[in-house]
């Protein structure tokens, strides 16, 4: 694991809360997309080395709408960067560890990512994220 990728946050209305993260904290809006794969509408802002995620559900069936019906909004998950996202995955199945996805899918900014169960890791939700290759 190189660094912590993102924190991803949920949010009901990005358009609401992008104002507090960029005029308040100061952060650099990076972009805002849809990423479909996952039914979400994502804004990335830099924070270092890392990043932080605001994810709003694009339906009632993204996994961020049922996150806020269930725990309101808030961090929803930690996302680490690595290099080879499919030998990691390998790695941690070998080791028994619960998986979500056992093959990568597409993120954000065509990363590939995957993610653990929160079971995995006593209530924390990873994800793993390889860049694409020229934005590593
Ligand atoms: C765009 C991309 C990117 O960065 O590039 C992203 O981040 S996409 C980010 C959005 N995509 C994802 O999150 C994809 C992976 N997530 C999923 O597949 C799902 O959300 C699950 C994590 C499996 C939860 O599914 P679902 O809500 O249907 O099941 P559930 O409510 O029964 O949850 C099972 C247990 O996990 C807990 N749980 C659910 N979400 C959690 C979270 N974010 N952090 C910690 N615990 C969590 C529940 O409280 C429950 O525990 P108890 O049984 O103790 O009550
Ligand atoms: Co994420």
């Amino acid at each position: 694991m190189n660094k912590i990728a993102h924190i991803g946050i949920a949010v009901n209305s990005l358009d609401d809360m992008i104002p507090f993260y960029r005029d308040a904290l100061n952060l650099t809006l990076k972009g805002i997309e849809e990423v479909p794969s996952e039914q979400v509408r994502v804004a990335f802002f830099n924070i270092g080395e890392s990043a932080i995620e605001l994810l709003e559900p694009l339906n009632d069936d993204s996994p961020i709408a049922k996150f806020i019906a269930k725990k309101g909004e808030g961090i929803h998950h930690v996302a680490l960067d690595v290099n080879d996202i499919k030998a990691r995955l390998d790695s941690l199945k070998e080791q028994g560890i619960r998986l979500i996805h056992e093959q990568p899918k597409e993120g954000a900014h065509e990363s590939q990512v995957a993610f653990l169960h929160p079971k995995a890791a006593n209530g924390v939700l990873f994800e793993l994220c390889q860049q694409k290759q020229e934005d590593a």
